[in-house]
């Protein structure tokens, strides 16, 4: 009996990467020995306290058609939607695994990125984006994830976790959710970020999605006439360039560092 139950345990092998400050569980799943619908599991390795720690795990995957593929989930253990910072780190780490080399073509759950690496910065492409809502006092809009952006003078003592979380389970947004970004106007072409993001209840150190979202909501704001932005966020700068054609934009490009911080064993 009791070899049956070491027997169901498991030493799993994961890697920690970290983009701006927002961190993942990597997983190289490629065996496909890791059970997606564990979300108990899922929700432990990310805890903090109890587990490893992150803001997200991601399983890396094979791919009949293109480089890899990515699968996506919230501290929260579910399964969740693109994950900007999450495509970066994965990029570096398919390179760490020599899958690819310096350029990658991934399928997630949004559909496909092309990815380049040049050293630490991983430039990912992110999917069109059709749909801009202005409303009084913010912004909405899909970038492979949910995202409400409203501006604020002041970002510094803001509560983002008190504010966000009654903007994310409030009306319109209620279970569903969003995730919200709080912007503050710094130049022409920068601005500071704090996010809160859904699936971590919390705020983030920074939000790939949601600095390509903020981007794009201060272009069609007018708030900038720029289409390279500096995106400064708690956890480092983040660089959004893309295109505007008729009402689409696209060729949207998320620019930063990846950096693998530790690899790890830990039985579950
Ligand atoms: N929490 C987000 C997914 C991760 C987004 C964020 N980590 C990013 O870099 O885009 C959501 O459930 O919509």
């Amino acid at each position: 009996m009791l070899i049956l139950i070491f027997a169901m345990l498991m030493e799993l092998t994961f890697y920690k990467y970290q983009g701006t400050g927002n961190d993942f569980v990597m997983i190289d799943n490629r065996q496909q020995i890791f059970d997606k619908n564990n979300t108990k599991l899922v929700a432990k390795l990310c805890n903090r306290r109890f587990g490893i720690g992150a803001d997200g795990l991601i399983l890396l995957e094979n791919h009949p058609k293109w480089d890899f593929k990515m699968v996506y989930f919230n501290a929260d253990g579910n399964e969740s939607s693109m994950c900007g910072n999450g495509g970066r780190c994965l990029t570096a780490f398919a390179k760490f695994l020599g899958i690819i080399e310096n350029k990658a073509i991934f399928e997630a759950i949004d559909g496909l990125h092309h990815a380049i690496l040049d050293n630490h910065v991983v430039k990912l492409q992110m999917q069109d984006v059709l749909s801009v809502e202005i409303h009084n006092q913010h912004v909405f809009l899909n970038t492979g994830s949910p995202h409400h952006v409203q501006m604020e003078t002041q970002l510094k003592n803001l509560d983002v976790k008190e504010l966000g979380s009654k903007i994310r389970y409030g009306n319109p947004y209620k279970d569903e959710g969003t995730n919200v970004n709080f912007v503050k106007k710094l130049s022409d072409n920068r601005f500071q970020v704090r996010t809160y993001e859904r699936g971590v209840e919390d705020e983030t150190l920074s939000c790939g999605t949601g600095v390509t979202a903020v981007a794009l909501a201060m272009y069609e704001t007018g708030e900038t006439k720029n289409k390279l932005i500096v995106l400064e966020t708690e956890g480092g700068n983040l660089q959004v360039s893309f295109e505007k054609n008729k009402d689409t934009y696209n060729n949207i490009w998320l620019i930063g560092p990846a950096e693998q911080v530790f690899k790890g064993s830990i039985t579950c």
